[in-house]
């Protein structure tokens, strides 16, 4: 995510090379991604990378915060903007570790190509222009969203891993059509993805909304009609199975991530 994350705001104009320092524990990643932007500053540590910096992204996996957080501690400072892009990590407890303001931005693969959501919440220490520092920064690449760090779970579900879920959906819905109806699963695919793009375009820019873009295409008695009579019976519960499962996750990936965050303490 961390190079997602570059890669979309140099390709927003954002930022520049010059402006970013990075870091990562594997060092030959860290030099590839500097190689295929030549500007690119490589700290060799976590601590110079935040000495030099003045607005922190943290991409590592939540058990790896602590580490992250121990390395830093000593050089981070009140007037660093600090932001953590992982939902099991919680704002209160990074904020306990260390003196800076704390954000969390939850991104999408979908800021990779400049859409979707980015999901923003803010921790207790960040002023208005700090807010609407992030804001900005963050609207080069994506919608930002403030949202409850309640509900980040969820949120995460509905922005960052939805491209996945809805990508297994419509890899079966192209499949069942080869499978019934014999087209080729090439042709199903491409139809299929054309019609993804253009269904983003109508519901964000096309004055659509999810239950009006339904009724423009269903007239009564049409095949449309009876296609969605099919999917409301036969989908059942399915989504919120699947939310009962990612809450219940999350709940017990708090846990550990807590257990795990306060040994390093
Ligand atoms: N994948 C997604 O779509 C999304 C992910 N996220 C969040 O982003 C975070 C990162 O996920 P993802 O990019 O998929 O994970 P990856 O494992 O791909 O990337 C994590 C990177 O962090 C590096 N790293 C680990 N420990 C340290 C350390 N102590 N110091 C410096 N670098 C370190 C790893 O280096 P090494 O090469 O040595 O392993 C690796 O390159 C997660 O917390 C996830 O929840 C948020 C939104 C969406």
């Amino acid at each position: 995510m961390g190079q997602i994350l570059i890669e979309a705001f140099l390709k927003a104009g954002a930022l520049g090379t010059d402006d970013i320092f990075i870091y990562n524990r594997t060092h030959a990643k860290a030099r590839q991604l500097a190689a295929r932007h030549p500007g690119i500053h490589i700290a060799p540590n976590n601590r110079t990378l935040v000495e030099n910096s003045e607005i922190i992204l943290i991409c590592v996996k939540p058990l790896e915060y602590g580490n992250v957080l121990d390395d830093i501690q000593d050089v981070v400072q009140p007037e660093h903007l600090v932001i953590s892009i992982t939902s099991p990590v919680l704002i209160r407890d990074i904020e306990e570790r260390i003196p800076a303001k704390v954000a969390k931005v939850v991104p999408s693969i979908t800021n990779s190509v400049l859409c979707g959501a980015a999901l923003v919440m803010f921790g207790s220490r960040l002023t208005s222009d700090d807010r609407k520092t992030l804001f900005r920064l963050f609207r080069h690449i994506s919608r930002p969203i403030e949202i409850n760090e309640a509900h980040v779970r969820v949120s995460s579900d509905l922005a960052s891993c939805a491209p996945a879920f809805l990508c297994l959906l419509m890899q079966r819905f192209a499949e069942s059509a080869s499978d019934v109806a014999g087209i080729p699963r090439e042709t199903a695919v491409s139809l299929v993805n054309e019609m993804i793009l253009g269904v983003g375009k109508l519901l964000t820019e096309g004055g659509f909304s999810l239950e009006s873009l339904q009724e423009r295409v269903a007239v009564p008695g049409g095949v449309t009609r009876d296609g969605l009579n099919v999917l409301d019976q036969e989908l059942g519960t399915v989504f919120q199975q699947l939310f009962h499962m990612t809450q219940h996750k999350h709940e017990k990936d708090l846990q550990h991530v807590q257990r795990m965050f306060y040994e390093h303490t």
